[in-house]
């Protein structure tokens, strides 16, 4: 039979089968194993033999392998350029249109968050920068796609998650398991949940403070005494207990390494989700080691009944508000969570601000003032009852997230599987669009705020009336609702309450107690060269040298 095929005709059937696989992958998505293989390899061998007549065994099946896959490839890229790709209206550069692997490359330095600036200054408030994917900088663009209205979280968090039915609250993509999820979490953050925090993070804030004075007038790098800090508080809230970073000096545990070494690969996974599908089994591919410390904590702490009101508490259903206890795996992989959600975002922050004041000795002084006259010499600056007065403090907060936000680059959301689409603001986003707010060129646009580019944290006070704007001067701009580091709606962060918290005591303690300055030869641009958008910003160093006040 094969035999009485022309070349040809033989060439012809290969075109249209690999023409037909690509309809295939387009119209399905399918990842099963066995179709995938069936398509990619049973299928271009068997298509292989109706030219081994016509060119004998090796060039037959190397011929017929070749044009099966050029022919797919081609197709794909066509498709992917054409005018008849939902996404063709949208604009951005050519080749990440054809495939992510450009747009990983092109960000596997960690300037994600500069290239879609780039990108958006370039083509304009909305950006095609991947096959399926846009970017939006557009602040009227927040509410439809983040708001309750919105879209639920895109594949990324698949991707992330290893296809795995066990999702963190972060990864749920129904709004409605994740609202039901969400329900320990919020009460694990209301008002009265996080008194009960205060005293560990008195605790661990104080720690801080004595650590840096022991070691004043030696070069320390904050950034990292700061990451020990959330990191041993993160433990306390949410296993009653875990790392002492901060009192040893460095990472005993390893779990910083853990967590970071694992940044960089999920990073792929965020951008080409149907990756981890394939390597989930293979060992060293995921988390594991961060995944089996948790599991580890989280033994230790079901052996036990709560000394205090932990995170674990809410979450493990301790207060008995669920019906059901939820299953350990839940609890488990939620716990994980938190500790990274929670210590390397507020860290990030924090060391942001410190940077800023510590570029901008004016605004440096400004604060010490306020921290000087909220707690005068004597007074406890652990004791939280001023922070809320503290105006200056609050702005310098603002201005810093505004500035350097811990997700530099959004995260993702893809309109509800079945509805064929959303539109958003004036931009319909089709069915299977990947999509994200680009909250650091939103943060940054000159349409929502006056010098965007400025540490200015007179901005929030001028926009609370609580300062005049200097008569003269350009035009005010300032539109909070472009402010967005906490992202927006009913899947924003959980912790922001207890971040600012902790912002605004941990800055007001150590100022209290020390004063901070740039290491002499230190060169402070490179601590913005340094920062890496890996989702969540990962930072450098920031060497400074502390001396006491007292
Ligand atoms: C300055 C510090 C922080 C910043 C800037 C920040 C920012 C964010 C952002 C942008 C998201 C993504 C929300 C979305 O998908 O739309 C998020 C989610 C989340 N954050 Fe934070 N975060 C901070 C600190 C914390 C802390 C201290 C915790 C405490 C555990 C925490 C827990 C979480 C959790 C659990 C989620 C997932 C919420 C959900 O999907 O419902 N974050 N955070």
């Amino acid at each position: 039979m094969a035999g009485d095929l022309s070349t040809r005709d033989a060439l012809g059937i290969i075109v249209v089968s690999a023409l037909g696989t690509h309809a295939i992958f387009k119209r399905w998505e399918i990842k099963h194993i066995l179709v995938v293989s069936t398509l990619l390899l049973f299928l271009p061998a068997a298509l292989s033999t109706l030219l081994i007549p016509h060119l004998g065994s090796f060039k037959g099946i190397a011929a017929g392998f070749s044009v099966y896959f050029i022919t797919l490839l081609s197709s794909i890229t066509l498709y992917r350029i054409s005018p008849f790709h939902p996404l063709a209206h949208y604009p951005g550069p050519l080749l990440p249109k054809i495939s992510k692997i450009y747009h990983i490359a092109k960000v596997s330095s960690g300037k994600q968050h500069l290239y879609l600036q780039e990108l958006h200054n370039q083509y304009g408030d909305i950006v095609r920068f991947g096959p399926n994917e846009v970017s939006i900088r557009d602040a009227s663009c927040i509410m439809p796609v983040l708001g309750a209205q919105g879209m639920p979280k895109g594949p990324m968090w698949q991707g992330r998650h290893f296809w795995t039915e066990v999702h963190t609250l972060i990864g749920f993509r129904g709004p409605k398991a994740h609202q039901r999820r969400r329900r320990p979490w919020n009460r694990a953050f209301n008002t009265a949940a996080m008194k009960e925090y205060t005293p560990l993070m008195q605790n661990r804030v104080r720690e801080l403070g004595d650590a840096l004075v022991a070691r004043q007038g030696q070069v320390v790098d904050l950034a990292e005494w700061i990451g020990f800090f959330t990191y041993d508080f993160m433990g306390d809230m949410v296993f009653g207990g875990w790392t002492n970073m901060v009192r040893e000096g460095g990472d005993r545990e390893r779990l910083w390494e853990v967590v970071k070494s694992g940044l960089k690969i999920e990073f792929i996974y965020d951008n080409i989700p149907w990756l981890s599908y394939y390597t989930r089994n293979i060992p060293g591919a995921g988390n594991a080691e961060l995944r089996a410390m948790a599991i580890g904590q989280t033994e230790k702490r079901y052996s036990r009944t709560s000394t205090s009101k932990d995170l674990f508490y809410y979450l493990g259903n301790e207060d008995g508000a669920e019906k059901e206890d939820p299953p350990k795996h839940t609890v488990v992989v939620d716990g994980g969570l938190a500790l990274v959600a929670g210590s390397d975002t507020t860290s990030s922050v924090l060391s942001s601000i410190f940077y800023c004041l510590l570029r901008h000795p004016d605004t440096y002084d400004r604060l010490q003032a306020e921290v000087d006259k909220f707690y005068p010499p004597g007074e406890d600056s652990l004791d939280p009852s001023h922070l809320s007065d503290m105006n200056y403090l609050e702005a310098v907060i603002s201005e810093g997230l505004r500035l350097f936000p811990a997700v530099p680059s959004g995260s993702q959301r893809a309109p509800e599987i079945g509805t064929g689409g959303k539109l958003v603001g004036p931009y319909y986003i089709p069915e299977g669009t990947q999509t994200r707010i680009h909250f650091w060129s939103v943060h940054r646009d000159p349409r929502y705020f006056s010098r965007p580019e400025a540490f200015w944290p007179d901005r929030w006070l001028i926009a609370e009336g609580l300062q005049a704007h200097a008569a003269g001067d350009e035009p005010f701009v300032h539109n909070p609702n472009a402010w967005t580091p906490f992202s927006f709606g009913p899947s924003n962060c959980v912790g922001k309450n207890l971040a600012l918290q902790e912002m605004r005591m941990l800055l007001v303690h150590l100022m209290h107690r020390l004063t901070v300055r740039l290491a002499d030869g230190w060169d402070p641009a490179q601590y913005e060269r340094d920062m890496e958008d890996r989702f969540v910003f990962s930072i450098g160093r920031l060497p400074v040298v502390v001396e006491r006040r007292d």
